[in-house]
């Protein structure tokens, strides 16, 4: 734990560093090391990080001195601006997955909200009320010699700043609101409706904005009395900072619960918010602090020009912005910063040159044609050129968010899996004091239909603690639904499910996780571009408190909490020895089907669940591995986990289960100990689909 200001100062620096250097070489799948990857990661390596970071900011804090163009600082600062921007899309896009395509409306706002309140364009009359906004030097009493006068608005830029986040962070939770049902496509189309509508407002509302002919007089930034004038070089540094502020918060967000939570969002929200992931709320927070970014960014730019106007935050710039971070690769927050200045200054430094020099080119030739081309007017076509591109050749971006780890030896792909601390320790899996005397399961009359379909009938059902209950059925007959009401995923029709006496029925999946259930699903829901550990870490999230705030400023509270949830899952993984051990950092979708599905259970475990819920864990697997995993799903009960499985190796049931029940068209027709039930002739029936005499008749013959 690092206490002094100095060994702060050198945490932060090393996250800032880290999250740069930690995006060129955080791990993808596995897969041979190129000479390539191996500079990259040398580059990333924990060593080399304080060299990168002391390097990147000599040089940028040398730029203006080394280059002394006025015009290239300018465009420098302006580059920094679009980056600043990029990393909020990043946000929204990059980390949550919602694709917004009005993005420049909050830096529209942003941008208004300084340029109104640092300018003459509102100018209410004065009275009694803006004195103590005068005392606190926020607004100036004008004209007042012939009246009552008038109020100036004059609040500082410093000031504005976080005001302005603030305020876009608000519509940002506004414009997000609506939009949470909608994903992928129809998210763009509706954000892309808000992108329009803000600018449209702003040119109709001239008693603020002064409309199409945009804000004049804007006040320009000081800093203890130094003006910053006109001159380039002041923005340029300010803008540095601001930089380097945003990088700091979108690292460590990314890196904390909260960043996890978006990006299991962004993978799978159905299986997020089975994890204890408040979707609602974290999308809107990716909204808000998405804006916050914009609104800052709006703030500076308009004071550096001094004057906003519609068009500056009309469609293009959102484009512009979404493609700046596909370029340097979406999710990568040092990607996105590279892809941003990449675009930005391409089209303030490099097209305006190679234009001149296809110019000359022209008049040498003497072709007409070449005279004329103006590459910086044909941004857009070089924008869609670059996407076209990326998308054939480089899907994942300049600096991917993730990249290659070291693959496993042949020995370590072979290595006998060693079985885990579970004999060894025997520790209960999670923290709650269970009444063993009663049902940790009660299900009342449970329904549900779609349509015609009685996918779940009226179902009763009492699970006590520590027992394992087996559900088989045939196809379709309503087992997954059955769980699918259990944990909240769907709504029941009639019925009641309490868990350890208490009614949680109809409650959201995320709350439910956090009651004590947990689940894998049959058709393996992992977060295919997370690695294992990160799969596992989510599992936490309803264990866990840090919020947005919390993960920004890393207290000891935060980092304790971390280390132990990270302990916690680490305890959890080592449950299928090295199986899963060998493979942390390697990403869910390059794993073995077989290791899918025990990551979902480790997963699943790593909430502390006092009831988990298996959907068929062992289909897929080969017999030896089933053999393994029932083992294990023991072990399981014994560490306090009560366990309701859904599974059609009748071997597994009859090996671990205590209690079967069994469904056909969504209504329990047996329950008993497994032998009971196998010899019940209504199972019979419903699986061989014959009648009960036809079993008998064929039984007694053979
Ligand atoms: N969202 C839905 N909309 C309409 N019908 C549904 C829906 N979900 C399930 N059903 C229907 O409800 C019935 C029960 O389906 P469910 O998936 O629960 O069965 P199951 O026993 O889990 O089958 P399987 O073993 O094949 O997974 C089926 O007839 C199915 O078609």
């Amino acid at each position: 734990m690092s206490n002094s200001p100095l060994e702060r100062a050198q945490d932060i620096a090393g996250d800032i560093a880290g999250g740069i250097a930690g995006d060129i070489a955080a791990p993808t799948t596995a897969r041979p090391q190129g000479r390539f990857a191996a500079i990259r990661a040398r580059v990333a390596s924990e060593q080399f990080r304080p060299y990168l970071l002391t390097g990147i900011l000599i040089a940028a804090l040398a730029f203006p001195y080394l280059d002394g163009n006025e015009g290239d600082i300018d465009a420098a600062a302006n580059a920094l601006s679009y980056a600043m921007l990029a990393l909020g899309l990043n946000i929204v896009v990059g980390f949550a997955g919602l694709l917004d395509l009005g993005y420049a409306a909050f830096f529209a706002i942003g941008a208004y909200t300084y340029g109104a309140l640092s300018s003459y364009q509102i100018q209410p009359q004065w009275s009694s009320f803006w004195e103590p906004f005068q005392w606190l030097g926020l607004v100036q009493h004008l004209n007042a010699e012939g009246g009552a006068g008038t109020v100036h608005f004059d609040v500082s830029f410093w000031l504005m700043l976080p005001i302005s986040a603030l305020v876009a962070a608000f519509f940002g939770i506004v414009f997000g609101a609506p939009t949470l049902r909608l994903k992928g496509d129809y998210l763009a189309i509706v954000t892309l409706g808000f992108g329009e509508i803000v600018p449209i407002v702003a040119r109709n509302t001239p008693t603020i904005t002064n409309g199409a002919q945009g804000l004049s007089g804007v006040n320009t930034p000081k800093f203890f009395g130094y003006d910053f004038g006109v001159l380039s070089t002041p923005y340029y540094y300010c803008g540095l900072v601001l930089i380097v502020l945003l990088i700091f918060i979108s690292t460590r967000l990314k890196q904390s619960r909260v960043g996890r939570a978006w990006l299991a969002i962004r993978e799978d929200e159905i299986a997020a918010e089975a994890m204890g992931v408040n979707r609602t709320r974290l999308k809107l927070l990716a909204f808000a602090i998405g804006a916050g970014f914009a609104g800052v960014t709006g703030t500076f730019y308009v004071a550096k020009l001094q004057t906003a106007s519609p068009e500056m935050f009309m469609f293009p710039v959102s484009v512009m912005i979404l493609v700046m971070i596909v370029l340097g690769g979406i999710g990568s927050v040092a990607g996105v910063v590279i892809g941003a200045l990449l675009l930005q200054l391409l089209q303030s430094w490099f097209l305006q040159d190679l234009t001149q020099w296809i110019h000359a080119l022209g008049k040498l030739t003497g072709i007409e044609f070449l005279q004329r081309i103006d590459l910086v007017q044909s941004i857009e076509l070089i924008f869609g050129i670059i996407l076209v591109v990326m998308m054939l050749y480089r899907r994942q971006g300049l600096i991917p968010e993730r990249t290659a780890v070291t693959a496993l030896t042949y020995e370590q792909q072979n290595a006998m899996p060693s079985r885990s601390e579970v004999e060894a320790g025997l520790a209960p899996l999670h923290r709650r004091t269970i009444d063993p005397g009663r049902p940790l399961l009660e299900i009342k009359g449970l329904a549900k239909s779609f349509g015609g379909i009685k996918a779940v009938n009226r179902i009763d059902l009492d699970v006590m603690p520590g027992a394992i209950v087996a559900i088989i059925g045939p196809n379709g007959s309503g087992k997954t639904t059955f769980f699918n009401l259990i944990t909240g995923l769907i709504r029941p029709d009639g019925g009641h499910v309490l868990l350890a006496g208490e009614d949680v029925t109809g409650l959201k999946p995320h709350r439910i996780a956090d009651k004590g259930i947990a689940r894998t699903f049959q058709n393996l829901r992992l977060f295919p571009h997370m690695t294992l550990l990160e799969n596992a870490l989510v599992g936490a999230h309803t264990r866990t408190s840090t919020g947005a705030v919390g993960a920004v400023l890393r207290l000891p509270r935060v980092k304790r909490e971390e280390a132990a949830a990270r302990a916690r899952a680490l305890e959890i993984i080592r449950i299928f020895g090295n199986r899963l051990m060998p493979r942390l950092q390697h990403l869910a979708f390059s794993l073995s089907y077989a290791n899918r599905r025990r990551l979902e259970i480790a997963r699943a475990l790593v909430s502390e669940p006092m009831l988990l819920l298996l959907d068929e864990p062992t289909a897929g697997m080969n017999p030896t591995e089933t053999l393994e995993l029932a083992d294990q799903i023991r072990q399981l009960r014994q560490r306090g986990v009560t366990i309701l499985l859904i599974e059609h190796k009748l071997d597994v049931v009859n090996e671990i289960a205590d209690k079967v029940i069994v469904l056909d068209h969504g209504e329990k027709i047996a329950e008993g100990t497994p032998k009971q039930v196998h010899s019940n002739k209504e199972v019979l029936r419903a699986y061989l689909g014959r009648t009960t005499d036809a079993v008998a008749a064929a039984a007694a013959a053979s």
